[in-house]
């Protein structure tokens, strides 16, 4: 599904990753690891196109698929003058287009989006009330509105509680088991142990690729909020 030909990702000219062969296949789930600073982020963007490859190349795929795209939280503006309902019904723009009025059905789906994550009761708050476990919930909300087939998120769960984290991974499984190719920047080893078949280490002089045995976490365990994560 994308192709890495020797992809070396960075900025203004300058490579901040060793060169980067491999193919994240269709359906994939894939951890993202290695040091702060190693350039994984970096290559998010450059997949997300919001940064051109310095070297070398990363084929897409033909025909063009719909990408979700969550970034370290500390990019996101916490003092936007929206709600969390306004945040979650941004994830139907690729479908209906900018600012648009949403409809009646896609009031019910994101509300139900809501629901899954646990924040319909906090629908009118501002996000800058929330804590940064509530908003991470948000922003997976918004990203299932977004019903896209590649998701690309940078340390999901970073500073997020347990219970949190099992419902998040079970969210992130049940869009795996519906297809989607997923790329998730991660620093906690047994998560990536236990749930990523593929793994992407980037170092400083070269980047290896490992499969897992990943055990994944029954849906329903998960969703309970189970210790099995
Ligand atoms: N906008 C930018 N302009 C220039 N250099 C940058 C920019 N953003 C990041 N860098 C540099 O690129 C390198 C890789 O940064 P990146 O954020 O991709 O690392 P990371 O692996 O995601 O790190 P972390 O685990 O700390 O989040 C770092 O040396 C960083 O200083």
């Amino acid at each position: 599904m994308i192709t890495f030909n020797q992809l070396r990702v960075g900025y203004r000219g300058r490579a901040v990753t060793p060169a980067i062969d491999g193919t994240l296949a269709q359906g994939s789930m894939t951890a993202l690891v290695g040091a702060n600073g190693s350039g994984k982020s970096t290559l998010l963007k450059t997949l997300a196109g919001a940064i051109p490859p310095v070297s070398g190349s990363v084929s897409r795929p033909n025909p063009p698929v719909r990408f979700a795209w969550l970034p370290q939280q500390a990019d996101i503006e916490k003092q936007f003058p929206v709600s969390v309902f306004d945040i979650v019904a941004m994830g139907c723009w690729p479908r209906t287009g900018w600012l648009r009025a949403v409809s009646r059905s896609q009031r019910n789906e994101i509300m139900l989006a809501l629901e899954t994550v646990g924040m319909d009761a906090f629908a009118k708050a501002q996000p800058g009330t929330l804590s940064g476990g509530q908003l991470q919930r948000v922003l997976f909300a918004r990203m299932l509105m977004q019903q896209a087939q590649l998701l690309l998120l940078d340390e999901p769960f970073s500073g997020i509680d347990e219970k949190t984290v099992a419902l998040l991974l079970s969210l992130l499984h049940e869009r795996h088991q519906d297809g989607c190719t997923l790329v998730v920047v991660l620093h906690d080893s047994q998560t990536v142990e236990r749930h990523f078949m593929q793994v992407l280490r980037i170092g400083s002089e070269q980047v290896s690729w490992q499969q897992n045995q990943a055990t994944v976490v029954p849906l329903a365990a998960a969703r309970r909020g189970g210790t099995s994560c």
